[in-house]
């Protein structure tokens, strides 16, 4: 663990070893002086115990390079004077704790688009950053027997689309509103000061084994874009990455969402093709469902620098992988599934 100080602040990072990429964090404030760190790695965690010399405020701010993926976590210090040492941190044992759920208040809700909502929610005396391609597991209350897994973007990939009210501590969600389901249409009408639960981060997805590739092929249906936006945000600043080719299907016109902020930040590197199953006579544009036809035509035979991630619904994905797979030469370890 490293650290450093100003009279105001304090600045934490870890750094496990440079082969292993720490892909996300927990913190959580236990008193103004004691702070639990966990540091997520690809199949494993690390706690640490963190006892301050001096009080600190929380939340603190963190900045991450996402090139190593090392964060930097500042607290500000209550009593602005220079510390002697920072007091002591230990490892403590790291139990798989199961599926821990915390409430979280909603900042701002906003519409995206026709159904899909950009959701922003932050937690009491906890920070998470969940690792890329990782979800949440969300229910209304502690007490509620009906969850669904969402999958948190970034605040923003351009400065000017930053998500309203978004602050470090925050997390942030897309969610698209089915008029008959179970969670989605009370997760996209929550009111700013409400409350909702989310877990900690699930899944197995390590960004890292794909940081061979320079080229990354991205097949998205719907809401399936979500998981791609924080692979899309580090690979703009992976210099080996060279091309982000993302195929975005949706139903209709009115279904795209995103697509202005996506249109600001592509250019040389990020490519991004909308696909349409039902669109109007007046589109222009690219028309169809995943098939062979249309994966040959816009991700090509298999490439040995390029990996392939997709994200849609079951059917979507088995065609997906069908077509590349067995039609166009690709092999399992370039393609990754989010499901
Ligand atoms: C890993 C992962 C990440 C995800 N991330 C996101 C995300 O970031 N954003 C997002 O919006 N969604 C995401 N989802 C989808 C999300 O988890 C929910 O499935 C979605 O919000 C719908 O939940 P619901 O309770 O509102 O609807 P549900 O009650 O689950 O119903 C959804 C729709 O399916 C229909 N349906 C339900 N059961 C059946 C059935 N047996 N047969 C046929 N149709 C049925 C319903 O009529 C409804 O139209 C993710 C899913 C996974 C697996």
């Amino acid at each position: 663990m490293e650290w450093k100080q100003t009279n105001e602040s304090v600045t934490f990072s870890f750094q496990v070893a440079p082969s292993n990429l720490t892909l996300g964090y927990e913190l959580c404030k236990v008193t103004d002086t004691k702070i639990m760190f966990k540091i997520i790695l690809e199949d494993q965690a690390m706690v640490y115990e963190l006892n301050l010399i001096d009080n600190v405020e929380w939340p603190p701010t963190w900045t991450r390079n996402l090139v190593t993926m090392k964060a930097e976590f500042t607290f500000t210090k209550r009593e602005k004077r220079p510390w002697l040492n920072y007091g002591t941190h230990v490892l403590v044992d790291a139990m798989d704790p199961g599926l821990e759920l915390r409430e979280y208040q909603v900042v701002s809700n906003e519409r995206l688009s026709n159904l899909i909502h950009l959701l922003v929610v932050r937690p009491k005396d906890f920070l998470q950053i969940v690792p890329i391609g990782r979800h949440v597991i969300a229910q209304l209350s502690l007490r509620s027997h009906t969850s669904r897994p969402y999958n948190p973007v970034p605040p923003c990939l351009h400065p000017d689309d930053m998500a309203s009210n978004y602050t470090t501590d925050c997390l942030c969600f897309m969610i698209k509103k089915y008029s008959d389901g179970a969670l989605s249409p009370c997760m996209t009408t929550l009111q700013i000061g409400q409350t909702v639960v989310f877990s900690q981060s699930v899944g197995s997805f390590a960004i890292g084994k794909y940081d061979r590739f320079s080229i990354i092929h991205m097949l998205a249906a719907g809401t399936g874009l979500t998981v791609m936006l924080g692979i899309i945000e580090r690979a703009l600043v992976i210099r080996r990455v060279r091309t982000i080719n993302l195929l975005h299907f949706n139903k209709d016109e009115e279904s795209i969402f995103y697509e202005q902020q996506l249109e600001r930040i592509s250019g040389q590197k990020l490519k991004v093709t909308h696909i349409l199953r039902n669109p109007k006579s007046t589109w222009t544009g690219k028309r169809g469902i995943v098939s062979r036809k249309l994966l040959k035509a816009l991700v090509g035979r298999r490439n040995p620098d390029a990996c392939v991630f997709i994200c849609g619904p079951k059917l979507f994905a088995q065609n997906a992988q069908s077509s590349l797979r067995q039609q166009l030469g690709w092999t399992s370890y370039q393609i990754y599934e989010f499901c």
